[in-house]
């Protein structure tokens, strides 16, 4: 399968981790045509930012809802079906068979697609054995990689460190979409597995995640542009 023909600039999704919808409003206004790709997660969505995602896919712009679903099968079924209701383009779920199973089953029909989460990119190998888990962070993420394709799972969220060996695994037939991308120089926060943009998209990501690097910036719409440049010059 050859590589997913992927706009350049829709390559960055920035992830809108604000208190309000009003500061998520203010913000999008700031990065203007800097950004395609926004990604609405727990801060925001736990303070109404639902219905935004819904406007923004009526604005044009792509948008991926970093829920991270994981319960009994039935609810994460229903879920999934009122998250494709909003226009959305991505939606995470824990890579967990039953999860993924009910997840792919779901959202049938619709333009939704499943990405799993892998091994979230503040643990490393420490962390995954102080969470009870024998294996370390590449085995698992490989592990959970090979479940989620049988599954029919659309793509997986892996730190850029395991992009190369993910596709080795999947070849091109997920979309790679990883968060834990720091510019050179910014601050890694709570992040343990990283890569640069440049790095990343070196590695093989399709998609990188975005938050503190452009949310935290003195002028957002300049780092964003910033990110957008090392991607264009990494892809050329
Ligand atoms: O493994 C994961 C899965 C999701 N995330 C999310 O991505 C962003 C990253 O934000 P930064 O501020 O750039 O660290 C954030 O919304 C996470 O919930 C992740 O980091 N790792």
């Amino acid at each position: 399968m050859q590589p997913a023909k992927i706009a350049p600039r829709d390559r960055l999704i920035v992830a809108l981790d604000l208190p309000s919808v009003a500061a998520a409003e203010a913000m999008i206004e700031k990065l203007g045509d800097s950004v395609t790709f926004y990604k609405i997660g727990y801060q925001l969505a736990y303070a109404g930012g639902l219905p935004l995602a819904k406007q923004l896919a009526s604005r044009g712009k792509k948008v991926f809802v970093d829920l991270k679903l994981h319960d009994i099968g039935n609810t994460v079924a229903r879920g999934v079906e009122s998250i494709a209701s909003l226009g959305a383009t991505f939606l995470t779920v824990h890579a967990y068979p039953q999860t993924m199973k009910a997840a792919v089953e779901a959202r049938a029909g619709s333009g939704l697609k499943i990405l799993a989460v892998t091994v979230l990119t503040s643990y490393d190998d420490s962390d995954l054995h102080a969470a009870g888990y024998r294996l370390n962070v590449s085995d698992l993420v490989e592990a959970r990689a090979r479940q989620a394709q049988a599954l029919g799972v659309d793509g997986l969220v892996s730190s850029p460190e395991e992009a190369a060996a993910l596709r080795g695994i999947v070849g091109h037939q997920m979309h790679l979409v990883t968060p834990g991308i720091r510019p050179a120089g910014s601050a890694t926060g709570d992040q343990k597995r990283i890569m640069t943009p440049a790095r990343a998209i070196a590695a093989g990501a399709d998609y990188l995640v975005v938050g503190r690097p452009v949310m935290e910036a003195a002028d957002p719409g300049a780092a964003a542009e910033a990110i957008q440049t090392e991607i264009a010059q990494a892809l050329a």
